[in-house]
């Protein structure tokens, strides 16, 4: 295959994870002109191309080195590997990116009496995912039928093409719905970015290692704060005792007020209202709250 000078990445056309990865993407400075049959978007800044694509197309594009990374749901990609045989490369999950959660579920009519995956035995169970729900069968040792569908695997027992279903589920409406019951958690899901094992060890590689370390800048300060506040010197031990997670404050001088310090600290994660009180109770006042745009370590 003759080889690309530009990174090409494979991304879902349409669907749940579209727009939250074309936001991560230009957040790491990727902007992408569509072209007019939206399958193949042009980089404009950086050399990096999109794929757009269905999403259970994104892990094969990627182990026959038609793209060089893909953002696929996690249950697409574990699927993929458990089904793709064994002469396809290997792939790797190389950054979780946070969006896409969901989980795949084992789910049974509500009035079924079930206690443990020993009552699966001899079942049926309908599902979109039979690499996953093979081998989670395998390694409960329980002997059932897997009947694969395509979609719409909520509806099977109703129909009676199946006793019972595994299929992903977010807030359990659609369980809810159909009247089933989860019961059993199989993996937990979010969006990754997915890639070859080996990275190729040409400019394509560097753009890959330019892009996780963007990435990672962009994860790390997505959840985070800034919070900045003064405190009195004698006071200073016990605000910091009380600071959420991160690393080593950073400590600067008031102009005219030797006993008075100004604080600055990364906070991973969300800073409540409660625990600013309890900081101000501690001595510290003037605080401030600010979300992270980007950050380069
Ligand atoms: N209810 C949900 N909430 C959050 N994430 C979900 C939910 N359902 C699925 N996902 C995640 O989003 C991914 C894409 O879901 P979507 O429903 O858009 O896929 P699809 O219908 O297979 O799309 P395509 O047309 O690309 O094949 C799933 O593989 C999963 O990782
Ligand atoms: O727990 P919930 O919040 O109800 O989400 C779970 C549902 O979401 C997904 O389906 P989707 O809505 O994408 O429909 P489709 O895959 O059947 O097209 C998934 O296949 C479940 O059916
Ligand atoms: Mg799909």
């Amino acid at each position: 295959m003759k080889t690309r000078d530009r990174l090409r990445i494979a991304m879902q056309k349409s669907g749940r994870l579209t727009e939250p990865a074309l936001e991560l993407l230009k957040r790491c400075g990727l902007t992408f002109r569509q072209s007019r049959d939206k399958l193949f978007c042009f980089g404009e800044g950086e050399p990096v191309d999109l794929l757009l694509v269905r999403d259970d197309d994104i892990p094969g594009l990627i182990a026959q080195g038609v793209c060089d990374l893909g953002i696929v749901g996690r249950n697409v990609l574990d699927e993929f590997a458990l089904t793709a045989g064994r002469d396809v490369a290997p792939l790797a999950e190389w950054r979780a990116l946070g969006f896409g959660r969901c989980r795949l579920s084992i789910a049974v009519p509500q009035e079924m009496d079930y206690r443990a995956p020993s009552d699966l035995a001899g079942l049926r169970i309908a599902t979109s995912y039979p690499g996953l729900l093979g081998a989670w069968l395998r390694g409960q040792g329980v002997g059932a039928g897997v009947v694969t569908l395509a979609g719409s695997v909520e509806i099977a027992p109703r129909l009676g093409t199946a006793d019972l279903i595994c299929d992903l589920v977010q807030s359990g409406g659609t369980l809810a719905a159909n009247q089933l019951r989860e019961t059993e958690v199989l993996l937990e899901s979010e969006a990754v970015l997915a890639g070859p094992q080996t990275l190729p060890a040409d400019e394509r590689g560097d753009m890959i290692e330019l892009l996780f370390r963007r990435l990672d800048g962009v994860i790390q300060v997505r959840e985070s704060r800034l919070l900045l506040l003064q405190t009195s010197r004698g006071a200073l031990d016990a605000v910091v005792r009380l600071l959420p997670g991160g690393p080593q404050p950073t400590l600067l001088p008031v102009a005219g007020q030797p006993d008075q310090l100004m604080l600055q600290a990364l906070c991973a994660g969300e800073v409540s209202w409660r625990q600013l009180e309890e900081i101000k109770k501690a001595g510290a006042r003037e605080m401030f709250v600010l979300p992270v745009e980007k950050m380069l370590a």
